[in-house]
């Protein structure tokens, strides 16, 4: 029995997509039962890198996903529409869908998921976190035995790429930014990955999984990389921290058990140089998974480009191979899908506010260059709970005293209304920098 396989898109995954598909060769035999059908795509004239029968491209979509004959409909268009009305149009005409688009699933995908779930169809997103790493799948399957504490990844490739640069060779911030689009990394408007608003799409997908629930996007904090400069890149290092953009959900460990709490957030960090995610670099990503009973576990690997997200996008086909061929046998039901593989929650998590966060703080102030001016940094912090690990003049720019702070850690409430205080202080002139600290 061939499957067949209706793809939306034709661009960095799509592509990766297609070439493992018309190569089969050495991977699992499955690969074989399936049969690409139609690709759609927005322009028929646009020269393509894989070689596909042209009679196989199109530019009507909808065609696709009505089409009777196709079994799994695969979304690569990216994008909120028409991705997401063709993805419900597909599971509206009983098609299975692979999906890595999480923009969509993060908006949209209680609404995807209880269609599926009344059609009795997948839909399985591992290319949307974390490109080819695994990490929707064992979060679902392998992790299902845990109870999950906390969840914290460097799961935007664009900006790994660009910090990591920017660290090494003090590179310009546009320049790499533009080498990421040119290697496929960065989504068509790479604002999403610059503010943190793919990382926040990506840790709700990840939040939900791990805790079982619906997570409201508009909740989760997000700050992305744009006020990252080079002499807090330089100061971090100074200190024994290097600059990560974190995603992290974690239970609130001070929430009662009624209450239930989640943080969810996205933002540059201080990652102490010895923690697991300080050596992750470039394009990689890693999502370090805390449990119980598991203890750490820590998922590695590319998280975006054409060929490893490709590779997460055709194990999700595999999985959905495999149910329809025992459907086929009548070994398991075409209607009642398989818990471990489908959305089964649908109540939503209770998120808890930014001012109730407990982090540290790294602060860099230039202030005029007069006696008592740490002093009354500190007094001010004092008077607001907020304890300091450590605060130093480390230099001076232009006529200015920069003056660097490291807060223990502290109530982020607090934090913000000690720092309200010290605006309003004559000595000070600005405060450049505010990154929280692992
Ligand atoms: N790039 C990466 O590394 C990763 C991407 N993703 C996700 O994968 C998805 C695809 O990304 P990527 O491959 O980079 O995107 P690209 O922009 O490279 O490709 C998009 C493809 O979709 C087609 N397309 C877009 N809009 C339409 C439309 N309205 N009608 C018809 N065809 C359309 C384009 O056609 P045409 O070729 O004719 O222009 C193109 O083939 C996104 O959801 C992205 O977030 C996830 C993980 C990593
Ligand atoms: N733009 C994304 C692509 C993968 O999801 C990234 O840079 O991580
Ligand atoms: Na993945």
């Amino acid at each position: 029995m061939v499957f067949k396989i209706g793809l939306l898109g034709l661009g960095t995954v799509g592509t990766g997509t297609v070439e493992i598909l018309l190569n089969p060769e050495g991977r699992h035999p499955l690969l074989s039962e399936l049969s690409l059908h139609r690709v759609g795509v927005r322009s028929l004239s646009k020269p393509r890198s894989v070689n596909i029968p042209e009679y196989l491209l199109t530019t009507d979509l909808e065609e696709i996903v009505i089409d009777p004959a196709v079994d799994i409909v695969v979304e690569l268009i990216g994008g909120l529409e028409p991705a997401r009305s063709l993805i419900l149009q597909a599971i509206e005409n009983g098609k299975h869908v692979v999906t890595a688009n999480k923009a969509v699933i993060s908006r949209y995908g209680s609404e995807i998921f209880d269609a599926a779930n009344e059609k009795g169809v997948y839909v399985l997103l591992e290319a949307a976190v974390g490109g080819g790493i695994p990490v929707i799948q064992p979060l679902k399957q392998s992790l299902g035995a845990n109870r999950i504490h906390k969840v914290t990844g460097i799961i935007n490739g664009t900006t790994n790429y660009i910090l990591t640069r920017m660290k090494n060779e003090g590179a310009d911030f546009a320049d790499v930014l533009a080498d990421a689009q040119r290697l496929g990394y960065a989504e068509a408007d790479p604002t999403a990955d610059i503010d943190g608003l793919d990382a926040g799409d990506k840790i709700a997908i990840l939040a939900s999984l791990a805790f079982a629930g619906r997570i409201k996007l508009e909740q989760v904090y997000c700050e992305g990389i744009r006020k990252v400069t080079a002499t807090d890149i330089t100061y971090a290092e100074k200190l024994g921290f290097v600059i990560k953009l974190l995603a992290i959900a974690a239970r609130d460990p001070h929430a009662t058990p009624e209450q239930d709490l989640l943080s969810v957030r996205v933002h540059p960090t201080l990652v102490p140089k010895v923690h697991p995610l300080a050596s992750i670099n470039d394009v990689y990503n890693a999502i370090l998974v805390e449990g119980e009973p598991i203890g750490q576990v820590m998922f590695f690997g590319r998280g975006a480009g054409s060929g490893p997200t490709a590779s997460a996008v055709v194990s999700d086909i595999l999985n959905i191979v495999a149910v329809l061929q025992m459907q086929e046998a009548e070994i398991v039901s075409p209607v009642v899908t398989h818990e471990l593989m489908s959305c089964t929650h649908q109540h939503y998590c209770k998120i808890a506010p930014m001012e109730d966060l407990i982090t540290r703080f790294y602060v860099r102030f230039l202030t005029k260059d007069s006696p008592g001016v740490i002093g009354n940094i500190g007094t001010c912090f004092g008077k607001h709970n907020v304890s300091l690990e450590s605060i130093v003049q480390t230099g001076f720019q232009e006529n200015l005293a920069e003056i660097v702070v490291v807060t223990h850690d502290v109530l982020e409430g607090n934090f913000h209304q000690a720092l309200n205080e010290i605006k309003s202080l004559d000595s000070i002139d600005s405060i450049p920098s505010i990154l929280r600290v692992l």
